[in-house]
């Protein structure tokens, strides 16, 4: 089944077509990579799917419903989340309350919401963490509490926005691996963007890769890294972008 299609979204900021005529077709249970160079207009795809902005033009359409122009609010409703590239956790609160209050946005039972994100915060391995105020994490677990604030809202359909950016290397692959689990054990349907090459050649079933806001390429990870446009678009940045 298709979780989400979007046909043709644009949208220009002074000017400027930061997304040009996107076409994406995602499955449920899919893993779908976005990269491209800086400026690409990856965030504000991501931005446009998620209901921050609404487009100039094209539709979305997630689990067969219109949510072209509706709020983030009502997007989420309708089963998708994003995270944020910078984290955005209440720093006083503890890592369980930060995630109680997400998951409360399921049911009204605080009991109930504890007890899930008590299961979250396992399951993203925070659980040393759990009664720590969250102004005090480093980097590595306030990515991990971005991820466990959206599971904890149950998504079908969840995007996420760099979330090794920050990471050394030796933090990157449990993250990866975290990632892998949401799909294979829970059937998460996950759009990503991302810099880091080899996260997204591990992850992602199909590639799509935008430049000044247009698709150069779309396909597997070894289809879209071979295409000599996608290499062209690279061609300049750095190397950590194009080949880490
Ligand atoms: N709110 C905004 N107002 C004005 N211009 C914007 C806004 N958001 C994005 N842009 C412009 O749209 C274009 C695409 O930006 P966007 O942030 O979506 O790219 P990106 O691929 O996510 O880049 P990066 O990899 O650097 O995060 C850029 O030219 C950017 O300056």
């Amino acid at each position: 089944m298709t979780l989400l299609e979007v046909h043709g979204v644009s949208k220009s900021f002074r000017g400027v077509r930061a997304v040009d005529a996107v076409d994406l077709s995602v499955e449920e249970g899919r893993i779908q990579g976005i990269i491209g160079p800086n400026g690409a207009g990856k965030t504000t795809f991501f931005n446009l799917v998620a209901g921050a902005f609404a487009p100039d033009a094209g539709r979305i359409v997630v689990n067969g419903r219109d949510v072209t122009g509706l709020s983030a609010h009502r997007v989420a409703r309708a089963g998708v989340l994003r995270t944020f590239q910078l984290m955005r956790p209440f720093a006083t609160m503890t890592v369980l309350d930060n995630v109680t209050v997400a998951a409360m946005s399921r049911t009204r039972s605080r009991r109930r919401a504890q007890d899930e994100a008590s299961e979250v915060i396992d399951r993203i391995g925070l659980t040393r963490w759990r009664d720590s105020v969250s102004g005090a994490l480093p980097t590595a677990a306030l990515k991990r509490l971005e991820l466990g604030r959206a599971l904890a809202c149950r998504p079908r359909l969840l995007l996420l926005d760099e979330v090794l950016a920050g990471l050394v290397p030796s933090e990157r692959q449990p993250v990866i691996e975290l990632i892998a689990g949401l799909r294979r054990e829970e059937g998460m349907t996950l759009v990503f963007v991302e810099h880091i090459m080899a996260a997204v050649m591990q992850l992602s079933d199909s590639v799509l890769v935008l430049d000044q806001g247009r698709t150069i390429a779309s396909g597997t990870p070894a289809e879209v890294t071979s295409d000599p446009r996608v290499i062209e678009a690279y061609l300049g940045e750095e190397p950590t972008v194009a080949g880490a």
